[in-house]
């Protein structure tokens, strides 16, 4: 990133230089709803009205019950609390809030296609093309359009080349603004970001609009950590951090296989390799696998694109950072069925932990869903708890694997409110989330509670694997 070309940040605005007024987001999501909180707490005189074609998803956002919001994020009902109602709104009135604003951010979703060309692979851009249809047919004003959502290197082109074929005489500026905040921090990242980054035309028009999304952020962050591109190495940037971020994690998940096998401990190797400064200790846990909406997606785009460009080599490299991902989920659920004397058939697993990470209710890609269906297969019985992820939610995660009927499903995963209900009678129990509340159960009363012998694979290593052994347990961890 230090070397994309960088522009005039740190130049003041200028007389005539455009001072937004008025926002509007398209997808009240995991990105939207948190991101445009904080834009309006930040910036009281700029309304921000954040829309979404869910009804639900904008009722919760409005719910006056703050514990009903749509996203469970630390410190978000706070912010939503302090700006909502003066100058940051939810709506489905789309119509109405491109209409009034002068600065629209695309932030809906961008799944993986599950159709048609680049199936499995390639990012799914209709959101964001039904999007760009929408503000080319109801805008009357100029606007500078912001690309939020996550997108595949040149997606900027086409939005231009259907809002520029209007023929209303309606002017747009094309903006990358990716966002880089992480579940369950998503609070502080916004508050306190490593950077923000925007990507925009290098003409006189694109400038002035670069500058403007520039002085929506810089009433918070450091103009320092602002830094500004050209629009294609804005939008390849956040393909490339998801990735290095990735391999990062499939790096030393690989690593942990081996100390397996070698009686080094991962946690060990981790930390030695991290007091290097060139290397760095962040990102560096072993675990059951990385999940959540954005690794694999974006990974799989990236490839998708060096594929297309013939680029075969940069491919393959990149591909096995899934691959390795894969490996590890399917090597933590093989583990679980080899120990317990190779059959699961009919005993019960408790799974401590669906959501992908600790601190939030997302559970998209979470590994849990794919170990939960590997031992399912097994005819495992399954009784999950999580502190914030629903019953509906879990069964629609394994559903949507189309694996086996809903009605098998529900006979083999089961959800329980109270974890030591959950752990009762189990004969193995599988730590798949990294919440903090696991380490302060009384682990002599589960033990005490569970089949003989008690087993325990902690796929996120978080538990005192000395203490629970001198209770009684049989601990399994990762890399040790
Ligand atoms: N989740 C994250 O942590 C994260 C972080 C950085 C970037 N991103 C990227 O941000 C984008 C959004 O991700 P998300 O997690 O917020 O997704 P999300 O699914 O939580 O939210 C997207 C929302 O957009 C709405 N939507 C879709 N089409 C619409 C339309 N035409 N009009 C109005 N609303 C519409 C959907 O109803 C949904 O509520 C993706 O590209 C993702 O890759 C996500
Ligand atoms: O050392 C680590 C770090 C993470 N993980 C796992 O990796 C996944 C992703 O974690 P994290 O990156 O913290 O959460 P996300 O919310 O997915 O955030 C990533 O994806 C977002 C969406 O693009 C980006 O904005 C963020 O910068 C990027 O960190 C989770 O399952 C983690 O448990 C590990 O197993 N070991």
């Amino acid at each position: 990133m230090a070397q994309v070309e960088a522009t005039n940040n740190q130049q003041p605005a200028t007389n005539n230089q455009q001072k937004i007024k008025s926002i509007c987001c398209i997808g009240a999501g995991y990105v939207g709803g948190p991101t445009m909180a904080v834009m309006a707490q930040r910036n009281p005189d700029i309304k921000v009205t954040v829309v979404d074609l869910n009804k639900q998803r904008i009722a919760d956002w409005n719910d006056a019950d703050l514990s009903k919001l749509p996203i469970f994020e630390p410190g978000l009902d706070q912010v939503v609390e302090e700006a909502r109602g003066r100058n940051l709104f939810f709506s489905t009135e789309v119509d109405q809030a491109i209409q009034e604003a002068e600065m629209i951010f695309i932030s809906v979703n961008t799944p993986t296609k599950t159709y048609g060309k680049g199936k499995g692979m390639a990012a799914d851009l209709k959101y964001i093309e039904l999007c760009a249809r929408q503000i080319a047919e109801v805008a009357t004003t100029d606007k500078i359009i912001v690309e939020k959502s996550t997108l595949p290197v040149k997606t900027a082109q086409a939005i231009k080349s259907i809002l520029d074929h209007t023929g209303n005489g309606v002017k747009f500026q094309i903006l990358s603004n990716p966002e880089f905040l992480a579940e369950g921090t998503a609070m502080t990242d916004l508050a306190n970001p490593d950077r923000v980054l925007i990507g925009g035309e290098q003409t006189l028009e694109g400038k002035k609009a670069i500058q403007a999304l520039v002085d929506v952020y810089a009433t918070w962050v450091a103009k320092s950590q602002i830094l500004t591109t050209n629009i294609w190495s804005s939008e390849l940037s956040k393909l490339v951090a998801n990735a290095f971020l990735a391999q990062r994690v499939s790096s030393i998940n690989a690593i942990s296989e081996l100390c397996e096998a070698t009686e080094a401990n991962v946690e060990e190797v981790a930390k030695a390799i991290g007091m290097d400064s060139r290397i760095g200790p962040k990102f560096l846990k072993a675990s059951v696998g990385f999940g959540g909406s954005c690794f694999q997606k974006d990974i799989l785009n990236l490839v998708y694109i060096a594929k297309s460009l013939g680029l075969n080599q940069v491919a393959d490299y990149w591909e096995q950072v899934i691959l390795m991902n894969n490996h590890q989920r399917n090597r933590f659920a093989n583990n679980i069925v080899s120990t317990l004397y190779n059959t699961v058939s009919g005993k019960k697993i408790a799974f401590l932990g669906w959501a992908f990470k600790k601190d939030t209710n997302d559970t998209r890609e979470s590994a849990a869903i794919y170990v939960a269906d590997r031992l399912m297969d097994e005819r495992a019985q399954i009784t999950v708890y999580d502190p914030k992820v629903t019953a509906t939610q879990m069964q629609g995660d394994i559903n949507y694997l189309n694996t086996r009927s809903e009605s098998e499903n529900k006979q083999y995963l089961e959800t329980e409110t109270d974890p030591y209900k959950a752990l009762e009678g189990a004969h193995a129990i599988a730590v798949l989330t990294e919440w903090d509340e696991f380490k302060t159960y009384n682990w002599q009363t589960i033990y005490n509670n569970m089949s003989k012998p008690a087993f325990v694979f902690d796929g996120r290593n978080v538990l005192d694997k000395v203490e629970l052994e001198k209770i009684g347990f049989i601990v399994q961890s990762i890399g040790k």
